[in-house]
Protein backbone atom coordinates (compact mmCIF):
# COMPACT_ATOMS: atom_id res chain seq x y z
CA UNK A 1 0.00 0.00 0.00
CA UNK A 2 1.09 3.75 -0.45
CA UNK A 3 2.59 4.61 2.58
CA UNK A 4 4.89 7.26 1.56
CA UNK A 5 3.03 10.32 3.06
CA UNK A 6 3.43 10.60 6.82
CA UNK A 7 -0.13 9.94 8.59
CA UNK A 8 -2.38 12.37 9.07
CA UNK A 9 -0.36 15.02 7.78
CA UNK A 10 -1.55 14.53 4.22
CA UNK A 11 -3.11 18.46 3.14
CA UNK A 12 -5.25 18.31 0.51
CA UNK A 13 -6.02 22.15 0.01
CA UNK A 14 -6.83 22.14 -3.89
CA UNK A 15 -9.95 20.25 -3.09
CA UNK A 16 -10.77 20.78 0.85
CA UNK A 17 -11.69 17.59 1.37
CA UNK A 18 -10.53 15.27 4.51
CA UNK A 19 -9.85 12.21 2.39
CA UNK A 20 -7.62 11.42 -0.94
CA UNK A 21 -10.19 10.13 -2.58
CA UNK A 22 -10.58 6.47 -1.04
CA UNK A 23 -10.18 5.48 2.45
CA UNK A 24 -8.27 2.57 3.23
CA UNK A 25 -5.20 3.56 5.29
CA UNK A 26 -4.67 6.33 7.74
CA UNK A 27 -2.77 8.24 5.57
CA UNK A 28 -6.16 8.95 3.60
CA UNK A 29 -7.13 11.07 5.97
CA UNK A 30 -5.47 14.87 5.90
CA UNK A 31 -6.90 15.45 9.17
CA UNK A 32 -8.20 13.04 11.97
CA UNK A 33 -9.31 15.52 14.45
CA UNK A 34 -11.33 17.18 11.65
CA UNK A 35 -13.25 14.09 10.40
CA UNK A 36 -14.02 13.05 14.03
CA UNK A 37 -15.62 16.24 14.59
CA UNK A 38 -17.66 15.72 11.13
CA UNK A 39 -18.82 12.29 12.56
CA UNK A 40 -19.99 13.55 16.42
CA UNK A 41 -22.04 16.22 14.45
CA UNK A 42 -23.46 13.64 12.54
CA UNK A 43 -24.48 11.79 15.76
CA UNK A 44 -26.18 14.55 16.96
CA UNK A 45 -27.72 14.87 13.77
CA UNK A 46 -27.72 11.83 11.78
CA UNK A 47 -30.46 13.19 8.68
CA UNK A 48 -28.95 17.26 8.65
CA UNK A 49 -27.41 15.82 5.09
CA UNK A 50 -30.42 13.90 4.31
CA UNK A 51 -29.93 14.52 0.23
CA UNK A 52 -26.93 14.87 0.14
CA UNK A 53 -26.41 11.14 -1.41
CA UNK A 54 -30.10 11.36 -3.40
CA UNK A 55 -29.95 9.01 -6.19
CA UNK A 56 -26.39 7.63 -5.53
CA UNK A 57 -25.69 4.17 -4.85
CA UNK A 58 -23.23 2.67 -2.79
CA UNK A 59 -22.54 -1.47 -2.88
CA UNK A 60 -20.69 -3.36 -0.24
CA UNK A 61 -19.03 -6.15 -0.97
CA UNK A 62 -18.16 -9.23 1.48
CA UNK A 63 -15.39 -11.64 0.52
CA UNK A 64 -15.47 -12.84 4.80
CA UNK A 65 -18.37 -12.47 7.60
CA UNK A 66 -19.36 -8.90 9.04
CA UNK A 67 -22.51 -7.30 11.30
CA UNK A 68 -21.44 -4.19 12.90
CA UNK A 69 -19.68 -3.21 9.54
CA UNK A 70 -22.11 -4.18 7.49
CA UNK A 71 -25.01 -2.83 9.27
CA UNK A 72 -23.70 0.51 10.47
CA UNK A 73 -22.19 1.44 6.96
CA UNK A 74 -25.85 0.92 5.15
CA UNK A 75 -27.63 2.72 8.05
CA UNK A 76 -24.64 5.46 7.40
CA UNK A 77 -25.21 5.60 3.82
CA UNK A 78 -29.07 5.68 3.97
CA UNK A 79 -28.56 8.19 6.74
CA UNK A 80 -27.21 10.47 3.41
CA UNK A 81 -30.15 9.57 1.56
CA UNK A 82 -28.21 7.07 -0.45
CA UNK A 83 -29.50 3.31 -1.93
CA UNK A 84 -27.34 0.73 -0.30
CA UNK A 85 -26.83 -2.85 -1.82
CA UNK A 86 -25.18 -5.47 -0.11
CA UNK A 87 -23.40 -8.43 -1.96
CA UNK A 88 -21.94 -11.41 -0.55
CA UNK A 89 -19.20 -12.12 -2.94
CA UNK A 90 -18.05 -15.14 -0.94
CA UNK A 91 -21.35 -16.67 -0.85
CA UNK A 92 -23.60 -15.61 -3.95
CA UNK A 93 -20.61 -14.53 -6.62
CA UNK A 94 -18.42 -16.31 -8.78
CA UNK A 95 -14.85 -16.67 -7.12
CA UNK A 96 -12.90 -13.99 -7.70
CA UNK A 97 -9.27 -13.87 -9.41
CA UNK A 98 -6.95 -11.29 -8.37
CA UNK A 99 -3.41 -12.28 -9.77
CA UNK A 100 -2.63 -10.63 -12.65
CA UNK A 101 -1.83 -13.14 -15.57
CA UNK A 102 -3.25 -15.82 -13.87
CA UNK A 103 -4.28 -19.14 -15.91
CA UNK A 104 -7.60 -19.50 -14.45
CA UNK A 105 -7.72 -23.33 -14.59
CA UNK A 106 -8.69 -23.68 -10.98
CA UNK A 107 -10.91 -22.69 -8.50
CA UNK A 108 -11.49 -19.10 -9.64
CA UNK A 109 -14.32 -17.82 -12.38
CA UNK A 110 -13.89 -14.45 -12.97
CA UNK A 111 -11.07 -12.02 -12.51
CA UNK A 112 -11.57 -8.93 -10.45
CA UNK A 113 -10.17 -6.76 -13.87
CA UNK A 114 -13.43 -7.91 -15.61
CA UNK A 115 -15.87 -7.78 -12.61
CA UNK A 116 -14.39 -4.43 -10.56
CA UNK A 117 -15.51 -2.05 -13.62
CA UNK A 118 -19.01 -3.34 -13.87
CA UNK A 119 -19.46 -2.82 -10.72
CA UNK A 120 -17.91 0.83 -10.96
CA UNK A 121 -20.74 1.33 -13.39
CA UNK A 122 -23.22 0.29 -10.89
CA UNK A 123 -22.26 2.27 -8.00
CA UNK A 124 -20.68 5.88 -7.29
CA UNK A 125 -18.88 4.48 -4.08
CA UNK A 126 -17.44 0.93 -3.56
CA UNK A 127 -16.69 -0.68 -0.28
CA UNK A 128 -14.92 -4.30 0.09
CA UNK A 129 -14.29 -6.51 3.15
CA UNK A 130 -11.08 -8.85 2.37
CA UNK A 131 -9.37 -10.75 5.13
CA UNK A 132 -5.90 -12.25 4.98
CA UNK A 133 -4.99 -16.15 4.31
CA UNK A 134 -2.50 -15.68 7.61
CA UNK A 135 -0.44 -18.22 5.41
CA UNK A 136 1.69 -16.18 3.20
CA UNK A 137 2.69 -12.79 4.85
CA UNK A 138 4.09 -11.38 1.71
CA UNK A 139 1.04 -11.58 -0.46
CA UNK A 140 -1.43 -10.48 2.71
CA UNK A 141 1.33 -7.15 3.26
CA UNK A 142 0.55 -6.32 -0.65
CA UNK A 143 -2.77 -5.88 -0.42
CA UNK A 144 -3.55 -7.57 -3.79
CA UNK A 145 -7.19 -7.61 -3.37
CA UNK A 146 -8.51 -4.18 -2.38
CA UNK A 147 -5.28 -2.88 -4.37
CA UNK A 148 -6.45 -4.68 -7.79
CA UNK A 149 -10.12 -3.26 -6.74
CA UNK A 150 -9.15 0.15 -6.29
CA UNK A 151 -6.87 -0.33 -9.89
CA UNK A 152 -9.73 -1.47 -11.72
CA UNK A 153 -13.33 0.15 -10.35
CA UNK A 154 -12.79 3.89 -10.63
CA UNK A 155 -14.99 4.72 -8.57
CA UNK A 156 -13.59 5.68 -4.78
CA UNK A 157 -13.19 2.95 -2.38
CA UNK A 158 -13.60 2.07 1.29
CA UNK A 159 -11.42 -0.57 3.01
CA UNK A 160 -14.11 -2.29 4.92
CA UNK A 161 -11.20 -4.62 7.02
CA UNK A 162 -8.41 -5.52 4.18
CA UNK A 163 -6.06 -7.76 4.72
CA UNK A 164 -3.92 -5.79 7.17
CA UNK A 165 -5.97 -2.35 8.16
CA UNK A 166 -9.53 -1.58 9.17
CA UNK A 167 -9.75 1.68 8.96
CA UNK A 168 -13.40 2.35 10.21
CA UNK A 169 -12.77 0.80 13.00
CA UNK A 170 -9.96 3.07 14.45
CA UNK A 171 -11.76 6.43 13.27
CA UNK A 172 -14.75 4.82 15.23
CA UNK A 173 -11.49 4.17 17.82
CA UNK A 174 -10.49 7.87 17.79
CA UNK A 175 -14.34 8.86 17.83
CA UNK A 176 -14.65 7.14 20.90
CA UNK A 177 -11.93 8.07 22.56
CA UNK A 178 -12.33 11.70 22.10
CA UNK A 179 -15.96 11.61 23.31
CA UNK A 180 -14.89 9.91 26.57
CA UNK A 181 -11.91 12.56 26.94
CA UNK A 182 -14.78 15.23 26.35
CA UNK A 183 -17.40 14.09 28.70
CA UNK A 184 -14.63 14.00 31.53
CA UNK A 185 -12.77 16.89 30.44
CA UNK A 186 -12.42 17.45 33.95
CA UNK A 187 -10.31 13.77 34.68
CA UNK A 188 -8.20 15.44 31.50
CA UNK A 189 -7.18 18.47 32.31
CA UNK A 190 -3.67 19.44 31.16
CA UNK A 191 -2.68 15.44 30.92
CA UNK A 192 -3.14 13.41 27.36
CA UNK A 193 -5.29 10.22 28.04
CA UNK A 194 -3.30 6.98 28.19
CA UNK A 195 -4.16 4.32 25.64
CA UNK A 196 -2.81 0.57 25.81
CA UNK A 197 -3.51 -1.85 23.05
CA UNK A 198 -2.76 -4.74 24.86
CA UNK A 199 -2.84 -8.74 23.21
CA UNK A 200 -5.48 -11.08 24.39
CA UNK A 201 -5.69 -14.92 24.39
CA UNK A 202 -8.15 -16.65 21.78
CA UNK A 203 -8.77 -20.02 20.32
CA UNK A 204 -7.26 -19.33 16.89
CA UNK A 205 -4.81 -17.52 14.40
CA UNK A 206 -6.60 -14.06 13.85
CA UNK A 207 -5.31 -11.22 11.63
CA UNK A 208 -3.44 -8.42 12.47
CA UNK A 209 -5.64 -6.03 11.36
CA UNK A 210 -7.33 -4.53 13.75
CA UNK A 211 -4.07 -3.78 15.72
CA UNK A 212 -2.01 -2.84 12.85
CA UNK A 213 -4.45 0.09 12.43
CA UNK A 214 -5.36 1.22 16.12
CA UNK A 215 -1.77 1.67 16.63
CA UNK A 216 -1.28 3.07 12.83
CA UNK A 217 -4.29 5.99 13.64
CA UNK A 218 -3.15 6.39 17.06
CA UNK A 219 0.66 7.26 16.04
CA UNK A 220 -0.76 9.36 13.60
CA UNK A 221 -3.04 11.48 16.17
CA UNK A 222 0.14 13.14 16.81
CA UNK A 223 0.57 14.13 20.23
CA UNK A 224 -3.13 13.61 21.69
CA UNK A 225 -2.34 10.27 23.50
CA UNK A 226 0.54 8.25 25.73
CA UNK A 227 0.20 5.14 23.69
CA UNK A 228 1.16 1.92 24.74
CA UNK A 229 1.30 -1.29 23.40
CA UNK A 230 1.59 -4.42 25.42
CA UNK A 231 2.22 -8.31 24.06
CA UNK A 232 3.92 -11.31 25.18
CA UNK A 233 7.22 -11.53 23.19
CA UNK A 234 6.95 -13.06 19.68
CA UNK A 235 3.79 -11.27 18.43
CA UNK A 236 5.28 -7.89 17.81
CA UNK A 237 3.95 -6.03 14.78
CA UNK A 238 4.61 -4.44 12.14
CA UNK A 239 7.30 -1.71 12.72
CA UNK A 240 5.61 0.17 9.85
CA UNK A 241 2.03 0.85 11.65
CA UNK A 242 4.04 1.23 15.50
CA UNK A 243 6.35 4.42 14.69
CA UNK A 244 5.82 6.24 17.62
CA UNK A 245 3.96 3.62 19.82
CA UNK A 246 5.89 2.29 23.16
CA UNK A 247 6.20 -1.48 23.38
CA UNK A 248 6.21 -2.92 26.73
CA UNK A 249 6.27 -6.81 27.14
CA UNK A 250 4.80 -6.40 31.27
CA UNK A 251 0.81 -5.85 30.91
CA UNK A 252 0.70 -5.08 34.25
CA UNK A 253 3.58 -2.45 33.83
CA UNK A 254 1.69 -0.95 30.41
CA UNK A 255 -1.81 -1.16 32.74
CA UNK A 256 -0.56 1.33 35.05
CA UNK A 257 -2.56 4.38 35.14
CA UNK A 258 -3.81 3.85 31.61
CA UNK A 259 -7.35 5.26 30.68
CA UNK A 260 -8.49 3.66 28.19
CA UNK A 261 -7.20 -0.34 27.28
CA UNK A 262 -7.98 -1.34 24.07
CA UNK A 263 -8.34 -5.50 24.09
CA UNK A 264 -7.39 -8.11 20.97
CA UNK A 265 -6.11 -10.75 20.10
CA UNK A 266 -4.10 -11.11 17.19
CA UNK A 267 -1.40 -14.03 15.63
CA UNK A 268 2.15 -13.36 15.25
CA UNK A 269 3.47 -11.72 12.34
CA UNK A 270 7.31 -12.49 12.29
CA UNK A 271 6.54 -15.96 12.19
CA UNK A 272 3.27 -15.32 10.10
CA UNK A 273 0.08 -16.58 11.20
CA UNK A 274 1.01 -18.50 13.93
CA UNK A 275 -0.01 -18.43 17.81
CA UNK A 276 2.92 -19.08 19.81
CA UNK A 277 1.67 -19.40 23.53
CA UNK A 278 -1.51 -18.55 24.95
CA UNK A 279 -1.35 -17.98 28.25
CA UNK A 280 -4.82 -17.43 29.65
CA UNK A 281 -3.07 -15.21 32.42
CA UNK A 282 -3.04 -12.25 29.71
CA UNK A 283 -6.91 -12.19 29.57
CA UNK A 284 -7.76 -8.58 30.86
CA UNK A 285 -9.51 -9.18 34.74
CA UNK A 286 -11.17 -6.37 36.94
CA UNK A 287 -8.40 -7.48 39.73
CA UNK A 288 -5.99 -6.08 36.63
CA UNK A 289 -7.65 -2.82 36.32
CA UNK A 290 -7.20 -1.81 39.38
CA UNK A 291 -3.63 -0.66 38.15
CA UNK A 292 -5.13 1.72 35.93
CA UNK A 293 -7.42 4.88 36.07
CA UNK A 294 -10.54 3.37 36.09
CA UNK A 295 -9.84 2.76 32.47
CA UNK A 296 -12.35 2.18 29.76
CA UNK A 297 -12.44 -1.40 27.95
CA UNK A 298 -12.37 -1.17 24.00
CA UNK A 299 -12.98 -4.03 21.64
CA UNK A 300 -14.16 -4.37 18.07
CA UNK A 301 -16.05 -7.41 18.69
CA UNK A 302 -16.79 -10.04 17.82
CA UNK A 303 -15.60 -11.11 21.02
CA UNK A 304 -14.85 -13.95 22.66
CA UNK A 305 -16.25 -14.50 26.24
CA UNK A 306 -13.85 -15.75 29.21
CA UNK A 307 -11.26 -16.33 26.38
CA UNK A 308 -10.08 -12.87 25.58
CA UNK A 309 -12.33 -10.74 27.86
CA UNK A 310 -14.22 -12.24 30.83
CA UNK A 311 -17.51 -11.20 31.46
CA UNK A 312 -16.81 -9.47 34.58
CA UNK A 313 -15.07 -6.90 32.82
CA UNK A 314 -17.24 -6.82 30.07
CA UNK A 315 -20.44 -6.39 32.51
CA UNK A 316 -18.72 -4.40 34.29
CA UNK A 317 -19.25 -0.49 33.98
CA UNK A 318 -15.37 -0.70 32.68
CA UNK A 319 -16.54 -1.76 29.45
CA UNK A 320 -17.71 1.07 26.34
CA UNK A 321 -17.89 -2.08 23.82
CA UNK A 322 -21.34 -0.98 22.91
CA UNK A 323 -20.94 2.38 22.52
CA UNK A 324 -17.66 2.12 20.59
CA UNK A 325 -19.42 -0.64 18.20
CA UNK A 326 -22.62 2.03 18.04
CA UNK A 327 -20.13 5.15 17.10
CA UNK A 328 -19.51 2.32 13.77
CA UNK A 329 -22.70 4.57 12.00
CA UNK A 330 -21.28 8.07 12.69
CA UNK A 331 -17.72 7.14 11.24
CA UNK A 332 -18.80 5.46 8.27
CA UNK A 333 -21.44 8.63 7.53
CA UNK A 334 -18.15 10.79 8.29
CA UNK A 335 -16.16 8.77 5.35
CA UNK A 336 -18.90 8.97 2.83
CA UNK A 337 -20.15 12.08 3.05
CA UNK A 338 -16.75 13.38 2.40
CA UNK A 339 -16.66 11.06 -0.54
CA UNK A 340 -19.59 11.95 -2.37
CA UNK A 341 -18.67 15.76 -1.67
CA UNK A 342 -15.47 15.54 -4.19
N1 LIG B 1 -14.06 -7.37 12.07
C1 LIG B 1 -13.58 -7.44 13.35
C2 LIG B 1 -12.61 -8.52 13.67
C3 LIG B 1 -12.50 -9.61 12.68
C4 LIG B 1 -11.56 -10.73 13.04
N2 LIG B 1 -12.13 -11.53 14.10
C5 LIG B 1 -12.43 -12.81 13.95
O1 LIG B 1 -12.21 -13.36 12.89
C6 LIG B 1 -13.04 -13.53 15.13
C7 LIG B 1 -13.43 -14.92 14.76
C8 LIG B 1 -13.78 -15.80 15.92
O2 LIG B 1 -13.69 -15.42 17.08
O3 LIG B 1 -14.16 -16.94 15.61
C9 LIG B 1 -10.22 -10.15 13.49
O4 LIG B 1 -9.83 -10.35 14.62
O5 LIG B 1 -9.55 -9.49 12.69
N1 LIG C 1 -15.74 -4.80 14.45
C1 LIG C 1 -16.14 -5.28 13.26
O1 LIG C 1 -15.62 -4.97 12.20
O2 LIG C 1 -17.22 -6.10 13.34
P1 LIG C 1 -17.81 -6.98 12.14
O3 LIG C 1 -16.72 -7.94 11.75
O4 LIG C 1 -19.01 -7.64 12.73
O5 LIG C 1 -18.15 -6.08 11.02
Amino acid sequence: MEESIPAGSVKLKETGSLLTGKFTTATDVSDIDALVKKALEYKADPYKDSQLGARKRIGLLFLNPSLRTRLSTQIAARNLGMEAIVFNVDKEGWQLEFEEGAIMSGNTSEHVKDAAPILGSYFDILCIRTFPSLVNRADDYSELYISEFIKYCGRPVISLESATLHPLQSLTDVITITEQVQQRSADFKGRKPKVVLTWAPHVKPLPQCVANSFSQWMCAWQGKSEFVITHPEHYELAGEFTSSATIEYDQDKALKDADFVYVKNWSTYNDYGKIFENDPSWMLSLEKLQLTRQARVMHCLPVRRNVELSDEVLDSTHSIVTQEAGNRVWAAQAVISELLRR
